[in-house]
């Protein structure tokens, strides 16, 4: 078993209802594209997910079993991890900010060589030893997908993903959602641009 639906997810700002008794599925191997105009709450709804903002009410059902939001919070921040489309990037090179995600106490030997093969697989070899904060926005973008994997979550939830890309970038980060799919990721994308994610959409969610 290895489920993991969200119910009866609502929040209000004041009187403003974002959403109400949303049922959400997050599906391995699956992607959930996410549309609503400015201010619809597709941020705020991810960031719920992902245990960084509180909704109004929500349950959790995992696992065969459920669990009010409050109650599987830790799990959330653990399991489910938001990237906000400008990336917040750690000062150093990219090593270091690949270095910092995992396990504290892995061997030397073991660490080079899931960096390296992180890096090999988001194409950011040749700037390994570069410093972060001087990446280009794609590249930026493909750090932290590349530095939120090396935690092994069970959910992905991008935020206007290629958002500022070109269209080489944005092909790329196409091609790396299709294979994170292969891999039994859940994804969730949240985008102004539906048309350019149709190809890698299995349900959609409009706010
Ligand atoms: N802490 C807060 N207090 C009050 N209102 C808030 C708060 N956070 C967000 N909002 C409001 O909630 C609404 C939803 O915001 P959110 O950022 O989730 O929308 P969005 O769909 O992601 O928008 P965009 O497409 O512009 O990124 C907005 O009107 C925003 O101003």
């Amino acid at each position: 078993m290895n489920e993991l639906i969200f119910h009866q997810l609502s929040k209000h700002y004041g009187k403003r209802c974002l959403f109400t008794e949303l049922t959400l599925p997050l599906i391995a191997g699956q992607c959930l594209l996410l549309t609503g105009k400015n201010g619809a709450g597709k941020s705020t709804l991810m960031r719920i997910l992902a245990g960084l903002d509180k909704p109004d009410q929500g349950e959790i059902q995992a696992d065969g079993k459920r669990y009010s939001w409050r109650a599987y919070r830790p799990q959330l921040q653990r399991q489910i991890l938001y990237l906000h489309q400008q990336p917040y990037l750690f000062e150093g090179s990219v090593w270091d900010n690949l270095a910092y995600a995992l396990t504290r106490g892995l061997p030397r030997s073991e660490q080079h060589q899931q960096i390296e093969a992180i890096a090999d697989w988001a194409g950011l070899t040749a700037l390994l030893m570069n410093p972060a904060k001087r990446l280009s926005g794609g590249e930026a973008q493909r750090l932290a997908m590349a530095r939120a994997l090396l935690r092994k979550p069970r959910a992905l939830l991008l935020d206007e993903p290629t958002a500022n890309m070109d269209q080489a970038a944005r092909l790329l980060t196409l091609e790396m959602l299709e294979d994170l799919k292969r891999q039994g990721l859940r994804l969730m994308v949240a985008s102004h641009d539906p048309d350019w994610f149709q190809a890698v959409t299995n349900q959609h969610l409009a706010l």
